[in-house]
């Protein structure tokens, strides 16, 4: 070991948060303690901090108002030999914590005991819900208020904890009020701790407001100069304005992960976001791969609610031509495109989603599984899936072409760069892959709907369609053929 080695501790290892409650006697930890996924944005690229040994970085928050402390304890601290000194934390966290954060032990329980007994989050009650038998409530409110903004600024050096490259809301931004906050909470029956509030933080997310001057033609809507005008002279109530809602942070604390709360926290920003007249699409900033599932199989749901939606079709009566252009209407164009915009969905995630549930509907001797051919060989299949009749195996090509169609303008400038025999090696390796990717979700969505229908006790919930084997091996698909080419 390096005499560097011996005074470095990885961050994330040292960092560890928890979601504490007063008690008549002190503080107590509730559910279970967390490292964070990501400290290279604070400690630097190494993730590793200098100066110390047996560092312990403990951010505790009172799992109500979210009010954090911040303790730091180490056996030695490396004495400083001209420019080489200990980090010093407290200067690198006060960038991300508010000064709260630095109080004493004593007078940070002292303020967590004090809390009021009727305390609830910043906001307004927006849903209540039940999940794992507990009860939920999703508080909402906008960052030009003060009580939201103080909880904002609490939490936030989460984002880039949790987040790969998020950044912190600039909260003395003076145009804040384009934030939305969205509190998920855990609420007790029986109130949990000394000061008696039953609120325990779960989670948040964030959605920003963009302009968006699509005016609708023709008049009576002002004209775009005139709106900017009026704009301009801050006689134009600017929430009133047309907008693309952008979700931009999305947090489930890890005590609360896998528990399907997530999808749940979506589906409500996105119903209500529906819902607002003014959004005209709902989009997503940088969602990682986690969060794309999420929303792809919560799309999904929502959708397959829509019997416009369900009516979206193949037309199978569209021959395919040998040579020249694919046919343009596989699925017929205005019907697509009017879904679509009652659906506030972006272009993409729409045809993604559509796609996916196409894929759904096909035969299942044609249907794309999560099989692989070479796994399907040797095994036993139902008579009616072996030969697939001469309409099914049209629309399963239709259902191919429309993917490769739309693939193909997404990855035009890679694909050009590669000669004809290898572009279409190459296209067909993706629509393989988008195939293998969809029959994943589609199966995840299914798994989702049994576990909502069994914790509502209704019946099988079992709408997708999908060919699959066992659940172990889903997993082990997804973890060696995932792939999200068409992403890049
Ligand atoms: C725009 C952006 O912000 S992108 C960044 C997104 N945020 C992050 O990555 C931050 C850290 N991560 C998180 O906050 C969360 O993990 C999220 C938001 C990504 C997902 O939220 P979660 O509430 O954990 O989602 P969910 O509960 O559906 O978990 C998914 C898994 O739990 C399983 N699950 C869901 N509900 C249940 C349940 N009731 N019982 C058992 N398992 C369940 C799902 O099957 C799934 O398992 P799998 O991944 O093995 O298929």
């Amino acid at each position: 070991m390096s005499s560097d080695d011996a005074w470095s501790t990885p961050s994330s290892d040292a960092l560890l948060l928890s979601l504490v409650a007063p008690t008549p006697t002190g503080v107590k930890t509730i559910k279970h303690s967390f490292h964070p996924r990501f400290t290279y944005t604070i400690f630097g690229e190494d993730e590793n901090i200098f100066g110390y040994q047996d560092l312990e970085i403990n951010l505790r928050y009172n799992a109500s108002d979210m009010r954090p402390n911040l303790s730091i304890s180490y056996s030695k601290k490396f004495p400083a030999v001209g420019e080489a000194e200990a980090a010093d934390i407290p200067g690198i966290l006060r960038e991300l914590l508010p000064d709260v954060a630095f109080q004493s032990e004593g007078n940070y329980e002292t303020a967590i005991k004090n809390i009021r007994q009727d305390w609830t989050p910043p906001g307004e009650l927006a849903a209540t819900f039940t999940a794992q038998g507990s009860t939920f409530e999703i508080w909402k409110g906008n960052l030009a208020d003060l009580a939201v903004k103080q909880l904002v600024k609490r939490i936030q050096i989460l984002v880039p904890l949790f987040i790969e490259g998020g950044t912190p809301i600039d909260l003395d931004d003076p145009e804040v009020n384009r934030w939305t906050v969205f509190f998920l909470y855990q609420k007790n029956a029986a109130a949990g701790d000394a000061s008696g509030n039953p609120y325990t933080f779960a989670g948040y997310a964030t959605a920003y407001r963009f302009f968006f001057l699509h005016l609708p033609t023709p008049p009576p809507s002002p004209l775009e100069s005139e709106v900017e005008k009026a704009v301009l002279s801050q006689d134009f109530d600017l929430s009133l304005l047309p907008c693309r809602t952008r979700i931009a942070q999305f947090i489930i604390l890890p005590p609360f992960q896998q528990k399907g709360l997530g999808p749940k926290l979506y589906s409500h920003m996105f119903n209500k976001y529906i819902n607002h007249p003014q959004t005209a699409e709902i989009t997503v900033e940088d969602p990682n791969e986690a969060f794309d599932d999420l929303r792809d199989i919560a799309d999904l749901q929502y959708l397959r609610r829509l019997p416009e939606f369900q009516q979206l079709r193949i037309n199978t009566a569209l021959a395919i031509p040998k040579t020249g252009p694919a046919p343009g209407n596989i699925v017929d164009k205005a019907a697509y495109e009017a879904v679509r915009a009652k659906a506030k969905m972006a272009p993409r995630q729409f045809a993604r989603v559509l796609e996916m549930h196409l894929m759904s509907q096909l035969a299942d001797a044609v249907r794309p599984g999560i099989v692989s051919p070479e796994e399907e060989e040797g095994q036993e299949k139902p008579a009616a899936a072996k030969r697939p009749t001469k309409v099914q195996e049209h629309e399963y090509r239709l259902w191919r072409l429309m993917l490769k169609k739309r693939l193909y303008r997404h990855n035009r400038d890679a694909l050009g760069e590669l000669e004809i025999p290898d572009r279409i090696a190459k296209l067909d390796e993706t629509v393989s892959s988008v195939e293998f990717d969809y029959a994943r979700l589609l199966a995840r969505a299914e798994d989702q709907q049994e576990r909502e229908a069994a914790a509502n006790g209704t019946a099988n919930g079992s709408a997708a369609n999908v060919k699959r084997k066992a659940e172990g091996d889903v997993e082990k698909a997804s973890a060696s053929k995932k792939a999200r080419v068409e992403d890049e």
